[in-house]
């Protein structure tokens, strides 16, 4: 889907009188009308180089999926709009500018002078049109059947989504070879040969690797920013409220009048612009909202004012009786009040809430530029494993849960993922597997074959065949002893793999304490889960590891603390522990001395689940 598209005026004239572009105007419209659903931005830019390249870097910068220029691609000197645009991109497209010269040559010899550019700078495709309204017309006819699919392509993932789905059917058979020896099998370790790392040190490897995360950024619409990091600061242009208004409905008086009959000038709504000043013993009837006549300085709400006299018909109020003299400034909203002009709106780096993008709304903003999360992918390993729509299970076969949950799980904290399928246990496939994950993602999330079996390939395969560095193999912790944490090259770009243990709850509470919280590290430097204290509601028996137990949070009115009741059996195969979890216990590891935790006793909590759901 096209999601951003600038149009960029380039001309000294149009820069100087913005009313003399016609060629933007007009390609803006065709944008419109060919992507309805994208997010539009049009600037007009003098002919300055320096200028069109760091404006041209900064829309491919931000993630926009096409740039339109026009103007600037002629003969004359000033025209530099091709040599700005060589100079930034990576990738040229001669095809676009040669169909658009061979069709423009119908119309006039003059598309001779042409010497437009198109390119792709990292996701995004700009064209050069020239710029007059009737070239860019005829121009932008040309491209516009080529336009949604060039986009698709430069993306990637239209196309290679469909090539893994349609073609390998999540079938990762291809040609690959592996250099994992499989044939000896009697001779395979015994012990684990990766050190158990703490947890402490697990997350500050993770935090110091994803720390290396480099940001890219997209503009969007305020409402698309929902949950979003802001990577830009964002100042109030202009005052809240931009004018002194009324808290109260009541009347504006001038306070140095004190209590007193008061005659009633005019009536200001909200809405109305109000006229003259009030003078001396004057004042104006007002309601919330309303702004304030000048020379008023205070507002009497209605309850404390009397009627002294009315018209004839009773429709307006001439005399009221102030019946309490008012303080100055009384219930007024002076300008600036909520919001003073230059205000700090929101904050590079925080994270947009509701009330964010209200406030964005009343100020003005419509577009603002986000921070974009890394790609996911999913890959499940297993012989035994079906895809879940399927209604028979072979022997020994159960359905794929894994992805299902993970995708969810992803997605209820805020990050889209990508299905890779299912990867057999056999060296080959799993080398297809990453791999085909690896050319969609940043972040590669697989789960199974990381244990001590001789099916357990997943670390061998990411060290051999992807000359992985393994920051950590195994953790203490339950459940996720052999939770995996690797880095490698691939296609040039640094990859993230966390290979997290099959077993459901295992790879459950691994997404959770490294998964999303490393994704959130990486977009917004923050560590992910608040953590509380709460009592146990019932007693728990302790495990030579320390344990993630999930558990639904209660809060009594008539307790000091909250509760916490763990979902039953922990067994790391049982997910229904974490049905309706909204915290994970960090209960201690078991000592000689320390077996088990009472009823009552206080232990730490992640929360990770809405507050609001009870198991
Ligand atoms: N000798 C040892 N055996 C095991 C150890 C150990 O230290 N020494 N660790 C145990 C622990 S702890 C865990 S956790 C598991 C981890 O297993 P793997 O990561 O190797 O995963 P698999 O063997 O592939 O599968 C384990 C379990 O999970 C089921 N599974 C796998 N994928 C899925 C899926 N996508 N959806 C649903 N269920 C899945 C699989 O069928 C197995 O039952 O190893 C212990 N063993
Ligand atoms: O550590 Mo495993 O995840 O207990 O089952
Ligand atoms: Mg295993």
């Amino acid at each position: 889907m096209v999601k951003a598209v600038a149009v960029i005026t380039i001309s000294d004239t149009c820069f100087k009188d913005n009313s003399k572009d016609t060629s933007g105007p007009a390609l803006a419209d065709y944008v419109r009308e060919l992507f309805p659903e994208a997010n539009l931005h049009t600037i007009i830019i003098p002919d300055e180089k320096e200028i069109i390249e760091r404006e041209l870097k900064y829309f491919c910068d931000t993630n926009l999926d096409l740039v339109l220029t026009t103007g600037g691609t002629g003969l004359t000197p000033r025209d530099v709009t091709p040599e700005a645009t060589k100079a930034i991109i990576q990738r040229e497209v001669p095809g676009i500018t040669t169909a658009i010269t061979l069709a423009s040559l119908k119309k006039t010899p003059m598309a001779q002078l042409s010497r437009a550019v198109a390119g792709v700078r990292e996701k995004t495709l700009i064209i050069n049109f020239p710029g007059s309204k009737k070239a860019v017309t005829e121009c932008f006819e040309v491209v516009k059947p080529i336009l949604p699919h060039a986009i698709s392509l430069i993306h990637n993932e239209v196309v290679e989504v469909s090539y893994i789905h349609n073609s390998m059917q999540f079938n990762h058979t291809c040609k690959h070879s592996s250099n994992v020896d499989i044939s000896k099998v009697a001779l395979r370790p015994r012990e684990s040969p990766f050190p158990m790392v703490e947890m402490s040190e697990a997350w500050k490897m993770v935090d110091d690797v994803m720390s290396e995360w480099t940001e890219r950024l997209e503009i969007v619409t305020i409402e698309e920013g929902l949950g979003r990091v802001v990577a830009q600061t964002l100042h109030a242009k202009e005052p809240m409220p931009p004018f002194p208004a009324s808290v109260k409905d009541g009347y504006a008086c001038l306070s140095i009048d004190g209590a007193g009959v008061r005659r009633v000038r005019t009536a200001v709504t909200a809405g109305d612009a109000p006229t003259a000043p009030l003078c001396a013993g004057e004042c104006a009837r007002v309601n919330t909202g309303a702004a304030l006549p000048a020379g008023a300085d205070c507002v009497v709400q209605v309850e404390d004012t009397k009627l002294v006299s009315a018209s004839e018909d009773g429709q307006t109020e001439l005399e009221v009786e102030i019946l309490k003299a008012p303080e100055p400034q009384q219930d007024v909203r002076n300008v600036g009040f909520d919001i003073p002009m230059g205000t700090v709106l929101v904050d590079k780096g925080q994270i947009l809430d509701s009330a964010k993008i209200g406030i964005l709304a009343g100020a003005g903003y419509q577009n603002v530029t986000v921070r974009v999360p890394p790609k996911v992918a999913l890959l499940s390993t297993g012989n035994e494993l079906q895809e879940p729509s399927e209604v028979k299970l072979k022997p020994a076969h159960i359905r794929d849960s894994n992805r299902t949950m993970l995708r969810m799980l992803l997605k209820e904290h805020g990050y889209d993922s990508i299905d890779c399928g299912i990867a057999r246990d056999s060296p080959p496939e799993i080398v297809a597997g990453i791999a085909a994950a690896l050319k969609l993602a940043d972040v590669l999330v697989c789960t199974g074959g990381v244990s001590m079996g001789e099916k357990d390939l997943l670390k061998p395969v990411l060290l051999k065949d992807f000359n992985a560095t393994l920051h950590f193999g195994r953790v203490r912790m339950k459940p996720g002893k052999p939770c995996t944490f690797a880095t490698c090259e691939f296609e040039g770009k640094k990859k993230y793999i966390f290979a997290l243990p099959g077993n459901p709850v295992s790879a459950y509470v691994c997404a959770l304490v490294f998964v999303v919280r490393a994704l959130r590290r990486g977009e917004c430097a923050r560590a992910a889960w608040p953590r509380l204290r709460v009592r146990l509601a019932h007693g728990a028996q302790l495990d030579a590891r320390p344990e993630y137990a999930r558990a639904a949070l209660e809060l009594h009115a008539d307790r000091d603390m909250p509760y916490a009741t763990m979902l039953g059996s922990q067994c790391s195969s049982r997910l229904l522990s974490a049905c309706g979890a909204n915290i994970l216990l960090e209960l201690p590891a078991a000592t000689p001395s320390l077996q088990r935790l009472p009823a009552g006793a206080i232990v730490p909590a992640l929360v990770t689940g809405r507050l609001d759901i009870y198991s």
